[in-house]
């Protein structure tokens, strides 16, 4: 983790990426680390919204500013109070500032995965809603956050338990240190 993403410590988590990245897993594995609610981005789709994906037909601008909207009101400081882990693609750069603009020590962390890798996982999903010929849609929508600031870019691929501990390390309010817990004894 490199020094600027260390010293951000963020007070809501949204844990993005396209379909199959393991945004439900990790940021399943993530509230169950910190303590923190689970908030799953795809309840608050809209049905028509599901029901478009369902049938292969992907989500544009107009689907998604209603769902952001909803999603921007569980992250605010009030909302978010003692922390919440948020699912939710944020595939484009103005999908997450909607975000950021609900509150200012939001972090993403990023779960990035190739095509093939998340075609593979789309597709060996049973019972899920989202079809597979999505997926290439969703690499065209996809605006990497790398580089953004309060963005944690973590490689898909590694294990489950790995991507969690990473996470859960960053926003994790630091244990303080044994120095400045006796400080105010060294008068
Ligand atoms: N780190 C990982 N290593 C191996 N397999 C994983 C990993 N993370 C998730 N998976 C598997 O990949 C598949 C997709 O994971 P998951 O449903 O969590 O992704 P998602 O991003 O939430 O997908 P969607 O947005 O389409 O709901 C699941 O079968 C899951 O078990
Ligand atoms: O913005 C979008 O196109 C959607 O949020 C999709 O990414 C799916 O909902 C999700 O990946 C399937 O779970």
């Amino acid at each position: 983790m490199d020094s600027a993403i260390s010293s951000f410590r963020p007070s809501a988590i949204v844990v993005m990426g396209v379909s199959g990245c393991g945004k439900s897993s990790v940021g399943q594995g993530c509230a169950d680390a910190l303590g923190w609610p689970l908030c799953e981005g795809d309840a608050y789709h809209a049905t028509e919204s599901i029901a478009k994906m369902s049938t292969g037909i992907p989500l544009d601008d107009a689907d998604r500013a209603g769902w952001l909207d909803r999603l921007a009101a569980l992250l605010t400081p009030e909302a978010a109070t003692g922390g919440v882990v948020l699912t939710c693609s944020a595939l484009r750069r103005k999908y997450r500032d909607r975000l950021r603009a609900a509150n200012p020590r939001l972090g993403f962390a990023f779960l990035s995965l190739d095509f093939d890798q998340a075609l593979e996982r789309v597709k060996s999903r049973p019972g899920h809603f989202f079809s597979p010929a999505l997926v290439a849609n969703q690499f065209a929508t996809l605006e990497s956050p790398t580089g953004e600031a309060g963005v944690l870019t973590l490689d898909a691929t590694r294990p489950l338990a790995d991507l969690v501990a990473e996470i859960a390390a960053w926003a994790r309010p630091a244990a303080p240190r044994a120095a400045d817990r006796h400080a105010g004894d060294i008068a």
